[in-house]
């Protein structure tokens, strides 16, 4: 079957939007900038922006186990609408991905009611209890992508050590949300000002920071490779930046959220709001736009975390962390720090597509002949404004709500199947 997509605009290799078209035979892209064949199905592209879809490397779909917050099936329509094409589900599932049998079953999961490409993580411990490793090389032959114990930060240094060296045997990466439960304190925010004009208790930015300090310590020792997931401190990125520059094989990813929005931000003690790591201060804000400028943060990922909306109604103490974010990424991003001159439209387009690919070692996020046509077609006029109403996810948390923002998808595609059109 052959697509034919007329009449697109796509960088090139000069950062210049050019006009093109993409033919594509059987799920690949078979030709750029081809004439018009004759027998092929035609999407006119309108002179819309061509993208790479998106790949989002933190993502929580909740199934199985929390069908009641979001499905494989609602998370993955939210992804596409988002125009993201692959993403990393985490294991904070029931079950987790921790054995075979478990990961077998997801991929069940998986095939059954995805319609965007989704990469599980297999977990670093069994439960993701912190306490007996998986067995690594079992769960990357069962199509485990990375390994993670995401939503939870590893406590014991050698447990984490241990996993480090038989991911590096593997060439896998390993994936960590660092968290020290010693310096939680029960936090709900930010350790900083805000908590306390709301009589919030606070989580310190030691909490993240001093175990991506142990961590890269332990990757170098162990030479693995290591992906620090939601950097959100001042003192992480230069954690970071340090290790790279000593040689350490680290990479990072930072949230639209904590690029967008700060403590001062938080309106009331609202769990919109709360998210984990949670919304810091301004000169936190300011060190990781620097630090994605300087190459120190290497990609943007959503942490798409959909909650009920009665898990959130009543406050932060006693509701989950966690905020959605796959159908606001690009358009809040490119709002704010494209149309406003901060970033160039290529930058944006490298974090949330090309940069987080590269991490992996995945053959998506580009468009060139001969790759999987996993394109976003995206409307850079088309001005909305922030609705939960109309989000495909299951989860409304989110502190965006009546935002507006500029470049919405409007069609997306996964080796050539259109898995989102906006409405007519
Ligand atoms: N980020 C969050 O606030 N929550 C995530 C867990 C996580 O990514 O740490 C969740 O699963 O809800
Ligand atoms: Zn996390």
């Amino acid at each position: 079957m052959m697509k034919f997509i007329k009449n697109v605009k796509m960088l090139n290799e000069q950062s210049e939007l050019i006009e093109t078209t993409v033919t594509i035979v059987d799920g690949r892209i078979e030709a750029l900038g081809a004439k018009q064949p004759d027998a092929a199905e035609i999407i006119d592209g309108k002179g819309h922006l061509l993208s790479p879809g998106f790949v989002d490397l933190h993502v929580h779909l909740r199934e199985p186990g929390f069908e009641h917050k979001e499905t494989i099936e609602t998370g993955t329509a939210s992804a596409a609408k988002g125009g993201f094409t692959t993403i990393c589900a985490m294991p904070n599932t029931k079950p987790v991905p921790d054995s075979i049998v478990n990961l077998k079953y997801i991929n069940s999961l998986i095939e059954k009611s995805a319609k965007v490409r989704v990469l599980p993580y297999g977990s670093l411990t069994v439960a993701q209890s912190g306490d007996e490793r998986t067995n690594l090389a079992a769960l990357k032959e069962h199509g485990a992508v990375a390994f993670s114990d995401d939503g939870v930060g590893i406590q014991l240094a050698s447990t984490m050590y241990e996993q480090m060296q038989d991911a590096a045997k593997l060439d896998m990466v390993v994936v960590a949300h660092c968290e020290d439960n010693s310096l939680i304190y029960n936090g709900v925010m930010h350790e900083g000002k805000r908590n306390k004009e709301l009589g919030l208790p606070g989580i310190p930015s030691i909490c993240e920071s001093v175990q991506i300090a142990r961590d890269v310590l332990l990757a170098e020792s162990a030479g693995a490779r290591y992906h620090v997931c939601h950097v959100s401190s001042k003192e992480s990125v230069r954690a970071v930046r340090d290790a790279k520059a000593a040689g350490i094989r680290v990479t990072a990813e930072v949230c639209p959220h904590h690029l967008l929005l700060e403590e001062m931000d938080i309106p009331s003690d609202d769990a919109n709001w709360k998210m984990n790591p949670p919304l810091r201060a301004a000169d936190d804000k300011d060190s990781l736009h620097a630090a994605l400028l300087d190459g120190t943060i290497d990609c943007i990922a959503t942490d798409h975390a959909p909650h009920t909306e009665e898990e959130k109604c009543c406050g932060m103490v006693g509701a989950p962390f966690g905020i959605v974010g796959f159908e606001t990424a690009f358009p809040l991003l490119y709002t704010h720090f494209v149309e406003t001159g901060k970033w160039t439209l290529k930058q944006l387009i490298d974090w949330m597509a090309i940069k987080p690919a590269q991490i992996f070692n995945l053959p998506y996020g580009k468009i060139e002949v001969g790759a999987a046509a996993d394109l976003v077609l995206i409307d850079l006029s088309k001005e909305q404004t922030v609705n939960p109403e109309s989000f495909e996810s299951k989860g409304r948390n989110t502190p965006f709500t009546g935002w507006k923002a500029k470049g919405w998808p409007v069609l997306t595609m996964v080796e050539g199947r259109i898995v989102y059109e906006e409405a007519k």
